[in-house]
């Protein structure tokens, strides 16, 4: 056993309050068994055991500061400076118990890192994929919360023991600053906030946010007195902007913003694990220590699992607006602008890949005589099904499109010259005895269609179509005759 004698008469493992700056703890020790005194660093900047001969212990490594306490009954005085008046929780545990609890620490906090990285990186690369730094707030925030715990649990002091930078409080504190003003960033751009709040509450929250970033900075460079009272401030800022997040993300949830229910479970895990932590005590020790690593852990992965719907929804409205610019309004194929630009990055594959372009020009003929003879509503819907029958004819990947009036223009990236010869003729057979029903009514449909098969790499898309659309005209001169002869039947 271990007993505290001075300041106060308590067992080891209740807490002490420090005063701040240097004091000593004097530990009366009754050990049977060979012990680690431990203690974490959070707010003690300098430790040293001595015992009353002033011979100094030497320190385990550890995230926590360990001195070896060896068998028999003795009193050791325990040398501390804090930087901070809080209360320091001395622990006594077997050799043996200690180890475990340092191994299970280690692992703890190296999961919980790693699997912080990996969303970091995770969420950072979809948000590279579709060009939207607003994800980079995610991996920000990330990769700073995780740097505080690993500072804040003392995880580094295992390779680099006694360093003042990695157990400075005013570090971690830096830290918790950058963790707030990322978290406000990266949910200000998930939720829209822009289009969700009045100007003023956002601006309150952004200009809080960048208040504590920059008392996290300021408090590094004042006194240490000074540097106290800010950190204060830091915690009362950081609170409203936590009550003001989740003010607006109830508000979200009730506008039906995507991603906002999400949002909001994980915010309410973690007011959760950090309101229960301090009851976990008696039920878990081991829950009492890591429920806040766990709760943010967890709401890392529901923060990542919203960021990857919201790319997704962006994904499907950036595809939605591409396609409603690039389909023709009447027929449910490319219009002349989208086959275009599509046409062009197929002829750019085709120069890195290789293979055969098809080009083919299908004009219909006497379309005219379609619109004046039995209406231009009854034309349209010819038009519409003559390009359904295009896009059946096709494979997935070949691009149909209504080059203008009556003329369609298909170009495939085919493998063999045999595989874009097959395309031509299923579509110049399938023109060859066309007959069409709209209504009532069965029409005809005949179609010069004109083609270029080519291997050799293109650049200049328009000479091509000229090509084609040449040889279309080609056939349409020899195949009209003076008569008309559209057998239209009712
Ligand atoms: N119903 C309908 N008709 C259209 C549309 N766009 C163009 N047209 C008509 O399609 C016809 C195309 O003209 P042409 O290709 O010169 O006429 P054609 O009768 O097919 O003659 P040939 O091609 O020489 O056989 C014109 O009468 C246009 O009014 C459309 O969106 N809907």
């Amino acid at each position: 056993t271990c007993t505290i004698a001075e300041p106060v008469q308590i067992e080891a493992g209740q807490p002490v309050k420090l005063k701040l700056g240097e004091q000593r703890l004097t530990l009366q020790c009754n050990i049977e068994e060979v012990s680690v005194l431990h203690f974490p660093m959070d707010i003690v900047s300098q430790a040293a055991l001595v015992d009353e001969t002033g011979q100094v212990f030497a320190p385990l490594r550890g995230a926590r500061k360990s001195f070896v306490l060896p068998i028999g009954n003795y009193t050791v005085f325990l040398d501390i400076t804090a930087s901070r008046a809080r209360y320091l929780s001395p622990q006594v545990d077997t050799a043996a118990t200690a180890q475990f609890r340092n191994s299970i620490h280690l692992i703890m906090m190296s999961l919980f890192t790693g699997f912080c990285v990996a969303l970091a990186l995770y969420v950072g690369m979809l948000g590279r994929s579709i060009k939207n730094t607003g994800f980079y707030a995610y991996s920000a925030y990330i990769t700073c919360a995780a740097t505080f715990f690993v500072l804040q649990e003392g995880v580094l002091n295992a390779v680099l023991p006694y360093s003042v930078l990695l157990n400075s409080i005013e570090n971690k504190l830096l830290f918790a600053g950058l963790t707030v003003v990322t978290a406000q960033r990266f949910i200000d751009r998930l939720l829209d906030f822009p289009t969700l709040l009045k100007p003023w509450p956002r601006n309150l929250l952004n200009v809080s946010a960048l208040g504590v970033l920059m008392l996290a900075v300021v408090q590094l460079i004042v006194p240490f007195t000074f540097s106290i009272v800010l950190s204060q401030i830091m915690g009362t800022l950081t609170l409203m902007i936590i009550v003001g997040i989740i003010l607006a993300t109830v508000l979200a949830v009730k506008q039906q913003v995507h991603c906002a229910r999400l949002v909001l479970l994980a915010l309410c895990i973690m007011f959760v694990a950090m309101v229960l932590r301090v009851y976990l005590h008696e039920l878990s020790p081991f829950l009492h220590r890591y429920a806040l690593i766990i709760a943010v852990a967890i709401e890392a992965l529901i923060l990542a699992v919203a960021a990857a719907e919201k790319v997704k929804r962006l994904d499907e409205d950036k595809n939605r607006a591409y396609r409603r610019a690039s389909m023709d309004p009447l027929c449910p194929v490319l219009n002349r602008r989208g086959w275009e630009t599509a046409a062009q990055s197929v002829l750019d594959t085709h120069r890195t890949d290789g293979g055969y372009l098809c080009l083919i020009f299908i004009d219909l003929d006497k379309f005219k005589q379609i619109n004046d003879t039995l209406g231009h509503a009854t034309g349209d819907q010819t038009l519409a099904i003559v390009a359904q029958i295009l896009n059946h004819l096709c494979r997935q990947q070949d691009l149909v499109g209504r080059y203008g009036g009556d003329e369609f223009v298909v170009l495939a990236l085919c493998h063999t010259e045999r595989q874009a010869e097959r395309l031509l003729a299923r579509i110049n057979r399938r023109f060859s005895s066309l007959t069409i029903n709209v209504d009532t009514l069965s029409i005809p449909i005949e179609a010069s269609i004109g083609s270029q098969i080519v291997k050799a790499p293109q650049t200049d898309l328009a000479a091509l179509l000229h090509a084609a659309d040449m040889a279309m005209y080609e056939i349409k001169r020899t195949r009209r005759s003076p008569e008309v002869s559209a057998d239209i039947q009712a």
